[in-house]
């Protein structure tokens, strides 16, 4: 049977669901008398509303202080498997007080109502699965199959048997019963936020997921961070609290030195709050005074977009020396500037011909980089500080056109004896940008050997404001010259900044969006995954073939295993989404399950189906 055809038949077979290890059937259960029967409304609400318009339930005398019938088992919130059969009473014209004949003389037969119904649809635990229930052969006579098989062809809301059915595109006036429409009570609901995503069109299904090259960009970052360290680096297990250390360059070969040290940088994750962190070692410092680290604390204090975090700050003999460490937040995949423009290319094949690759920077990412270091550089000497490191191999490249000022504060406290005039220090850090700039510009560390030939080279390649900029900030130091003046030197280009940092938001926004659901439907599908077909519980009647499960298992058939009228597979993402969706929001919408042997089918909500999945998912969880 083809899931996307309507019914052959009008007449559709309302069985129980075959169980494969079910019991021999056990004898026939006496027939429940409806009107014996709790109604639900007023366990639930208290009241029933309909009590007065032709409720066929009992309800309790209202001053009654048991609203449960002597006879009664004792009502729960819990929804068994069975439940789907239970039958609700819904007034099909709340203007007759009498039910409608083909109700009044099925009362089993659940009447298939809209989902303005459904608040009031409820179980209790006392429904047991009843072979002759309501739902079976026995207790469904010919009318009530017909008014059923109505229903089938006229509720396209409750019955969805196509997936590109939308919430939001539902007309439930239009497709339900003439008789439905009368009625004023049933107001449309606004679409539920959970069923935000429509389905689209399969030619662009992959727009569900972030475009390739942030996924790519994404991925290399998570490798960074998950790599672990080759054997046999002699490095320590652990140091104050930080473990895996795994140093992020090579410390074979000829190393420079930091300023007078040997230093080394390591990826280390926290134990208490299990990140990683960019661990700067200095070898072979001796602290003096407990004093030094002060200035960390105010480093500590400053964050900035353009700035890498400091944490915290330590010494240790766990390297087999006197090691100072200071610890910064850890970018994946970060390249020094240095690295990423200035280092020399190896040659790459283009047009069949080896050629240089040129390490010249576009001007508007030259813009960028300057407007975020000099952002970042203002915000250090507002707090009194000053950044003493501004140098193409500590500022490092995060990602498209984003730089950071790595290394803070560690020459604070290697140089802390020398107490240097922080008016002093801030005028080198602008002589430092300024060559920072010049070296950029001429891709050339070296350019800053000789400025008046580099700027001659600045000028041809760059406009006369880059080239001013480098010049103010080179000059001598005076009072006057200051990071502020070098933001107003910049400010024609910040508004471009700007829009061009608010369309890269919007981008990362919209690739985003197509993220969206995938978080909530992975958890969905891991208890499908943990509920379905468990070869363990293969024996457990319970856990089988009934019950919850049951309908768990032919949900999953609906959603994945569906077949076209050829018997051919049906692989269509979008109605996965829309299935899984409308499961997760619980929606009151009916859709028919089948048995793979074709000889059963229920008529469930997803409503229900949730919450099948949540009481087996937890039953599960809890065994
Ligand atoms: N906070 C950090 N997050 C991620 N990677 C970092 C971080 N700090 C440094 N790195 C990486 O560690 C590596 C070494 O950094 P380092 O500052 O020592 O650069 P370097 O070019 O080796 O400079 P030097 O020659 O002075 O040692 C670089 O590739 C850099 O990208």
């Amino acid at each position: 049977m083809s899931f996307f055809s309507r019914p052959s038949s009008s007449a559709v077979k309302i069985v129980a669901p075959s169980a494969s290890h079910s019991e021999p059937s056990s004898p026939k259960a006496p027939r429940k008398d409806s009107t014996q029967r709790q109604c639900r409304n007023i366990l639930i609400y208290g009241s029933c509303k309909f009590q007065d318009k032709g409720c066929i339930y009992y309800h309790p005398p209202r001053d009654s202080s048991s609203p449960v019938p002597p006879d009664s088992p004792t009502p729960s919130a819990a929804l068994p498997a069975q439940a789907v059969n239970a039958p609700v009473f819904v007034p099909k014209n709340p203007a007759s007080p009498v039910p409608a004949p083909a109700v009044a003389s099925t009362s089993h037969v659940p009447t298939f109502t809209p989902s303005a119904a459904s608040p009031e649809y409820h179980y209790d635990e006392t429904d047991t699965y009843d072979p002759q229930g309501p739902m079976s052969d026995a207790n469904v006579d010919q009318e009530a199959l017909d008014n059923l098989a109505e229903h089938f062809q006229a509720l396209d809301p409750s019955v969805n048997m196509n997936p590109y059915d939308q919430m939001g595109d539902m007309d439930y006036d239009a497709a339900m019963d003439p008789f439905y429409q009368s009625q004023s009570a049933f107001t449309r609901q606004p679409l539920n936020y959970h069923l935000y995503t429509h389905p689209r069109p399969e030619a662009l299904q992959q727009r569900y997921f972030i475009s390739d090259n942030v996924r790519e960009e994404l991925q290399r970052r998570s490798e960074a961070l998950y790599a672990s360290p080759a054997p046999g680096l002699n490095l320590p297990e652990e140091t104050q609290g930080y473990h895996s250390l795994m140093p992020l360059e090579s410390t074979a070969g000829e190393r420079r030195k930091f300023g007078n040290w040997y230093s080394a940088v390591y990826k280390a994750v926290n134990s208490q709050d299990g990140v990683a962190y960019a661990l700067r070692r200095i070898e072979n410092y001796r602290l003096n005074s407990q004093a030094a680290f002060s200035s960390i604390e105010s480093w500590a204090r400053i964050k900035h977009p353009s700035l890498i975090s400091v944490k915290e700050a330590f010494t240790t003999r766990a390297f087999n020396d006197n090691s100072l460490v200071v610890v910064y937040d850890y970018h994946p995949n970060a390249e020094t500037m240095f690295e990423a423009h200035i280092k020399a290319k190896a040659p790459q094949f283009q047009n069949g011909r080896l050629q240089a690759q040129s390490n010249r920077i576009p001007e508007r990412t030259l813009w960028s980089y300057i407007i975020q270091i000099a952002s970042a550089i203002k915000t250090v000497h507002d707090a009194g500080l000053a950044v003493r490191v501004v140098d193409p191999t500590k500022v490092l490249v995060t990602g498209k056109n984003r730089v950071r000022i790595s290394s803070c504060g560690i020459v604070d406290v290697l140089m802390y004896e020398a107490r240097q005039d922080i008016a002093m220090l801030q005028q080198e850090d602008l002589v430092m940008f300024g060559r920072l700039i010049l070296s950029l510009c001429c891709s050339n560390l070296g350019a800053v050997n000789n400025p008046q030939k580099s700027l001659e080279n600045v000028g041809r390649n760059y406009p006369q404001e880059i080239r001013n900029i480098i010049v103010y900030l080179m000059q001598k130091p005076n009072p006057l010259k200051t990071i502020r003046q070098v933001c107003d030197m910049t400010k024609s280009q910040m508004l471009q900044e700007l829009d061009e940092s608010l369309n890269a938001a919007d981008r990362l926004e919209g690739e985003l969006m197509s993220e969206l659901e995938n978080g909530r439907l992975v958890r969905l599908l891991c208890k499908f995954g943990f509920i379905d077909e468990r070869p363990e519980f293969a024996r457990d009647p319970r856990w089988s073939e009934t019950g919850d499960r049951y309908i768990v298992k032919l949900f999953r058939d609906y959603v994945f295993h569906q077949v076209d009228q050829n018997g051919q597979p049906v692989v269509n993402l979008s109605h996965v989404l829309t299935c899984l969706n409308k499961l997760d929001a619980g929606v009151d919408e009916r859709i028919m399950l089948v048995s793979r042997d074709e000889q059963s089918c229920l008529v469930v909500s997803y409503r229900e189906i949730k919450s099948c999945m949540e009481s087996a998912f937890s039953e599960l969880s809890g065994r």
